[in-house]
């Protein structure tokens, strides 16, 4: 398919008019073509119209329309063969292997997120019987369900151009809710983004769909981004990048007339707390892995482990070593862009220059344009406590191993910490008692608990929570990786005194849908 450099506004493709951008291939530095034209606040406004005019014809699909639309969607995409896959190898500077495991997980949320509309569960459909005869009062019938909230405005993130851009978690969550989707493509993967973006657009016109139910702009995030943020047809927003960004855009939804939600997922660091028993019996192993999870995909995760802490001694000294044995020999690795690479380096001069923070160790020279270098600092509880700073994430594989007199010292620092969507447990049978006591400190603070594993790498799923709270997310009750995603586009409307022939067949007496109903608070399956 040859790429035309346009936006999809409905089913419509338009040149944008403001200032161009082209793709750079991070491992080259040079500029792709074509040229991607900014759209402008006429092309906002055209996108939200449509997708406001959309929204109630496409709440109103049934089940099985809706479900069919997200696998013609997952369909279109693996239509695209390596195509989309060497494009966005290109523009990512991700290797092969990971774009089509991307691939592979785009493709597979949008299927589960199918099956997850089929079941219906979502719909949380619960009916109280009238009770005439109740005394003091008679209770009135009432029947409860969840309706989407309407046009919600996505932002593709840089780091996952498949799995959280353009056809990815956040889209795939709104579409299956019934919420039509106009997205702001990221500028560092605009072809990769086009080429996703005709898929959707292919998938509304086999699936008869109201062309507003997708639509796509590239632009400045000063014009599209604040502009659909501002845009009083959209009722809610879901982002994935900076805190910066993601703050500006709070900001905004909070500022309209009519607020509305943001689910942006922001900045993490992820702690990982080496407890004493397991580092006396593995702290070399657990040292090489916490390696591997750091440096993957060139630390350029939100689950990337960004902290370390453990008790001084022996222990953490053996992991040390190990671990610097392991990131001495970790190649240089391409990030995503200049810029990114840029707020990198930067992030580890900070850290290099930190009073009192040393660095234990840094990976192989970068030889290439865009390549950013592993490096691995240590610093004790009382310096990191006074030097805020040193929590702030260093987007990239960095990270900053804290040592502690003790594990009390340890859930200390954890109190503090900002939100954080992962906290990792390395521990043994003995760790158990310690694993308790700093478990209510960690719930409080994180949206997932992990044992002896490694937080990069998010498995798609019910249980799944890829959220926490602040500054990790804008709103620590969701989650945008997994099926739960879909409650954020949602919220519950209440039916008193329906006559049948109005109420929505998820809500009748004798549904036709057979789903599992909370009836006077009891499940009950039809
Ligand atoms: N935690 C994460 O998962 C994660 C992921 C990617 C990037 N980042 C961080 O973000 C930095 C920059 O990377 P990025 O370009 O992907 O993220 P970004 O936040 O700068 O941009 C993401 C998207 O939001 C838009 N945007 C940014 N600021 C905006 C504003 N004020 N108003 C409206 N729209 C705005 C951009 O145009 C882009 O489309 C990285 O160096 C890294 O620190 C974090
Ligand atoms: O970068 C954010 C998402 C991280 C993720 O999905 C993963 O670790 O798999």
């Amino acid at each position: 398919m040859a790429l035309t450099g346009e936006m999809l506004i409905g089913a419509t493709r338009l040149r944008g008019t403001e200032r161009p951008v082209r793709a750079i291939n991070p491992s080259t530095g040079e500029a792709m073509e074509p040229a991607y034209g900014g759209g402008t606040a006429a092309e906002v406004e055209r996108a939200c119209a449509l997708a406001w005019a959309a929204f109630d014809t496409y709440r109103a699909t049934t089940l099985e329309q809706r479900a069919s639309f997200l696998e013609t969607v997952a369909q279109e995409l693996m239509e695209l063969g390596d195509e989309l896959v060497e494009r966005a190898v290109a523009e990512s500077g991700l290797p092969r292997g990971r774009i089509e495991g991307e691939r592979a997980r785009t493709v597979g949320q949008l299927r589960l997120f199918a099956q997850v509309v089929r079941d219906g569960l979502w719909l949380d459909a619960r009916i109280d019987p009238a009770l005439p005869d109740r005394k003091p009062l008679p209770r009135p019938d009432l029947r409860q369900r969840q309706i989407p909230l309407g046009p919600v405005a996505v932002f593709g993130a840089s780091n996952f151009p498949l799995a959280f851009s353009v056809a990815g978690g956040d889209t795939a969550s709104a579409l299956a809710a019934g919420c039509p989707v106009v997205v702001k493509a990221h500028s560092a993967h605009p072809g990769t983004s086009e080429l996703a973006g005709r898929a959707v657009q292919a998938a509304v016109r086999k699936c008869e769909l109201p062309e507003g139910v997708f639509s796509m702009l590239f632009g400045a995030g000063s014009v599209v981004g604040q502009g659909l943020v501002a845009d009083p047809r959209i009722k809610a927003v879901g982002f994935t990048g900076s805190r910066a960004g993601g703050v500006a855009l709070m900001k905004t939804a909070a500022a309209r007339p009519e607020p509305i939600p943001v689910y942006a997922e922001m900045s993490s660091i992820n702690p990982v707390f080496l407890l004493p028993a397991a580092m006396k019996a593995r702290a070399e192993a657990i040292g090489k892995a916490f390696v591997g999870s750091l440096t993957m995909g060139a630390g350029q995760f939100c689950t990337n482990p960004g902290l370390v802490l453990a008790v001084e001694g022996p222990e953490l000294d053996r992991f040390v070593a190990a671990a610097a044995e392991a990131l001495g020999a970790a190649p240089a690795a391409t990030m995503l862009t200049p810029g990114i690479l840029k707020a990198y380096q930067e992030g580890v001069e900070r850290l290099s220059n930190a009073p009192k923070v040393q660095k234990v160790a840094e990976g192989l020279l970068h030889n290439g344009p865009t390549q950013g270098q592993a490096a691995l600092f240590m610093t004790d509880a009382a310096s990191f406590a006074a030097d805020p700073g040193l929590e702030e994430e260093v987007f990239g594989a960095a990270s900053l191993i804290i040592r502690c007199q003790d594990t009390g010292t340890m859930r200390d620092v954890a109190e503090k910490l900002e939100g954080q969507l992962t906290a990792t447990l390395q521990m043994e049978k003995e760790d158990v008692e310690e694993a308790r006591a700093l478990l209510p400190v960690l719930e409080r603070r994180v949206g997932r608990i992990l044992v002896n594993g490694y937080p990069t790498g998010v498995e798609v799923s019910h249980a799944m929570v890829h959220g926490g709270p602040y500054p990790s997310t804008a709103d620590g009750r969701s989650t945008s990786v997994g099926t739960l995603a879909i409650r954020r586009f949602l919220r519950p409307v209440c039916y008193q005194d329906f006559p049948a022939e109005l109420l929505p067949e998820e809500l009748r007496d004798n549904s036709p849908l057979h789903l599992l109903r909370l009836e006077d608070g009891k499940p009950v399956q039809h």
